[in-house]
């Protein structure tokens, strides 16, 4: 399966305020707009299909979060076969899992194990077999159902007990050996729902448990790419069309909708600008150092330790002669147990740029406009914070700005820029 097939893990769930408002007032408007504008509808049928991962706010504004916004917004994808079978079908994340379980198989003999978000309920499928004594196997969807009749007809119903609820909500008779999760969203944090498996652990996990994975860490690194200028490209034609959409309505409809060209203008640049986007990167696109941005010990992380990612960090440009256009950014997680209750073989699963493989997860490429040249041994030094958007605590901001200390002594202009996960 290609990776462009697999990567669309949450496409479904997400359809944003913009996306939304595309979508209610499509049809009229595209047979509307038929007679006299097809340039135009060609390009709202790109936009459409390149909209992936996109979302309704889930936050009220005083925080919290909406149960019901959020349900249909995020977890309904969940509930879909084929969703999970994309993620069934991504090796390096099953292969990564699975020989963190059958290499470990300690952790497991006789134990009770918790699944947090169990989808198919692979996972604690695995952990059965590999000998734990009870796996509580909890999902929010109605996958639910589905992994009860996977584990049945795999003759594994006595061992695991499938949960249907809100890991939040739910309530175990034990305290349990093993949290096993792949929480995991694009750049580690997108979806939050790292929060869900911590709140499992202050609530179920035994003193001595294990974190299945056990640590994770964010990486950034510079990196060249065409993708700026196809982005600036489309921002460009966009804007143009605009103006041409104004005087045709004026022409024909007697309207002059000029006033709403700053707005239009600044969707837009979000859009196509300032939004990160899914990469699959070769590693030769990668033009210096690659730096840690965060770590976290799942075993010890506070919600409050994820909430923001803020770091400074610097790197060095490795290529020769580059045009840095950018920022690619990538995860790994490790099983390697705790120090009290240690992995026998320590597992990774990284989504780095790879030649020959790469996973649903791809990279997340935040680009730069304009780019700049750079040569081997400059240095970046980069200030990263990383936030969830007000509206929805799933998606996620991320304020960069960076200094370019060129080798010969000479600074490049510093650039600040504001992107966005979705
Ligand atoms: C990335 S999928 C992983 C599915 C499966 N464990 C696997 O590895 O193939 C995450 C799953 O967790 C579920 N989930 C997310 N947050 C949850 C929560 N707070 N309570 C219960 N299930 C949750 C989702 O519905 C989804 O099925």
């Amino acid at each position: 399966m290609s990776l462009r097939s697999t990567k669309n893990r949450l496409e479904l769930g997400f359809v944003s305020q913009q996306s939304a408002a595309n979508w209610a007032g499509f049809e009229p408007e595209i047979f509307f707009r038929c007679f006299f504008l097809p340039r135009f509808l060609k390009q709202q049928l790109q936009r459409v299909k390149n909209r992936r991962l996109e979302t309704m706010g889930s936050t009220a504004a005083n925080g919290a979060v909406d149960k019901g916004v959020d349900f249909a917004n995020y977890f309904c994808t969940y509930g879909f076969l084929y969703h999970q079978k994309d993620m069934l079908c991504d090796r390096i994340r099953m292969d990564a899992y699975y020989n963190a379980v059958f290499e470990n198989q300690h952790h497991f003999k006789g134990k009770a194990v918790l699944d947090v978000g169990t989808g198919s309920g692979i996972l604690a499928i695995w952990s059965a077999q590999a000998g734990a004594r009870k796996v509580y196997a909890v999902e929010a969807t109605k996958m639910a159902e589905h992994a009860r009749e996977l584990i049945k007809a795999n003759k594994l119903q006595d061992v695991i007990e499938v949960i249907e609820g809100s890991m939040e909500d739910v309530t175990l008779p034990e305290k349990v050996d093993v949290i096993i999760s792949e929480w995991m969203g694009y750049f580690l944090l997108r979806e939050s729902m790292l929060d869900s498996v911590l709140c499992a652990r202050d609530r179920w996990l035994k003193p001595n448990g294990v974190m299945y994975p056990s640590h994770a860490r964010m990486w950034m690194a510079p990196l060249r790419s065409g993708l700026v200028d196809q982005k600036m490209g489309d921002y460009k034609r966009a804007i143009e069309d605009w103006y041409g959409f104004v005087n045709e309505t004026k022409t024909y409809y007697g309207v002059d909708m000029g006033v709403l060209t700053n707005p239009y203008t600044a969707e837009q640049q979000k859009f196509y600008l300032q939004t990160s986007m899914w990469n699959n990167l070769h590693p030769n696109q990668i033009i210096g150092e690659h730096v840690i941005v965060k770590e976290i010990d799942c075993l010890t992380a506070t919600i409050d330790d994820i909430r923001i990612v803020e770091a400074s960090i610097s790197s060095s440009i490795t290529q020769e002669i580059a045009r840095l256009s950018g920022f690619g950014g990538w995860f790994d997680v490790h099983f390697r147990g705790s120090d009290k209750n240690p992995a026998k073989k320590e597992i990774e699963l990284t989504t780095a740029p790879s030649e020959d493989s790469g996973t649903h997860w791809g990279q997340q490429v935040f680009l730069l406009h304009p780019s700049s040249n750079v040569k081997r041994g400059d240095k970046l030094m980069f200030q990263f914070s990383m936030s969830r958007s007000r509206e929805n605590h799933r998606l996620m901001e991320v304020d960069l700005s960076c200094e370019i200390k060129q080798k010969s002594g000479e600074s490049l202009p510093p650039f600040k820029k504001k992107f966005y996960i979705e």
